[in-house]
């Protein structure tokens, strides 16, 4: 398997924290009572993300990746089962962990700058210290438009605008749920440069759930296969193969057929 250290390029000189959070979730089982009834979503589900590493949970819809977000999140409690940060039991939110969503939720009242602002300004955290909103901003490329209001953003930047309110909290692990589900094909390809670019440099943990197969092998150092719900681990796929990816590479193109098969899905896909 390719180290998270292997992954990361010379050519940065920005400096790394590697602060990247450990992710431990054994034997998670979950559920929802519905209308209808009681809904097993989550059916013993164990899953670890090491610090640094990038893992990406592929499953059919409605399998229960969201739920495992959630439950990592803090926003809710497993049922059955334990999960833990560096050894502590999650038992709620922390700006340790920060979820960026599919849709970037931006205040349209607030300017791109003032939304990046908010966590900072909810934990309190003293003016002198909001030069990193800024340092935030450049890292994605939106330092032009921080007196612009969401609106006047297209959704690739409104989606980097949601990065980096999650990055200005300096987070130990990003949960990224479809964040770039939204997007046009294009914008999705170069977002996806751009994560691994911010990924690379802060050495941030992170746990993405995509639908793309392409997406979780151009990012992920693992790929999770859930099985329909309840969700399952059906395979766990390490990818071996150095950044920059290509798609067109044959063992990239093997990995795929893989996780294609995992899911159920023919290859010609
Ligand atoms: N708060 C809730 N109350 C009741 N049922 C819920 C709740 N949250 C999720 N569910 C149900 O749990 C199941 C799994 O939902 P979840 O959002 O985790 O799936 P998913 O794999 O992320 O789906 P998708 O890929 O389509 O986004 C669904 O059937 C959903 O209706």
């Amino acid at each position: 398997m390719v180290s998270v250290a292997q992954a990361l390029p010379d050519t940065d000189d920005a400096p790394r924290t590697a602060r990247g959070a450990r992710i431990d979730a054994q034997h998670v089982s979950h559920g929802f009572v519905q209308k209808q009834g009681a809904l097993q979503v989550l059916d013993d589900v164990s899953v670890q993300v090491e610090p640094g590493e990038f893992v990406a949970l592929l499953g059919p819809s409605g399998c229960g990746k969201s739920t495992l977000l959630r439950l990592v999140a803090g926003l809710e409690a497993p049922v059955q089962g334990r999960i833990t940060q560096d050894g502590s039991d999650i038992a709620q939110p922390d700006p340790s962990r920060i979820v960026v969503f599919q849709d970037p939720t931006l205040f349209p009242w607030r300017t791109v700058r003032d939304n990046v602002a908010l966590g900072l300004q909810a934990r309190k955290v003293p003016r002198d210290q909001h030069a990193r909103i800024d340092e935030a901003l450049k890292l994605v490329g939106l330092t032009e438009f921080a007196q612009s209001y969401p609106h006047q953003l297209s959704g690739g930047m409104a989606q980097r605008a949601a990065l980096a309110r999650a990055l200005v909290n300096d987070p130990q692990l990003l949960i990224l749920d479809e964040p770039l589900g939204k997007l046009d094909s294009l914008t999705r390809l170069s977002m996806q440069g751009e994560i691994l670019k911010l990924w690379q440099r802060a050495g941030f943990s992170v746990l993405l759930v995509t639908h793309d197969v392409e997406e979780a092998l151009f990012l992920a150092n693992r790929v999770i296969v859930f099985s329909p719900r309840p969700a399952r681990v059906v395979a766990e796929i390490p990818v071996d193969l150095p950044y920059p990816r290509h798609r067109a590479d044959p063992q990239f193109v093997q990995l795929r057929q893989q996780a294609l098969s995992h899911l159920g899905l023919p290859d010609s896909l």
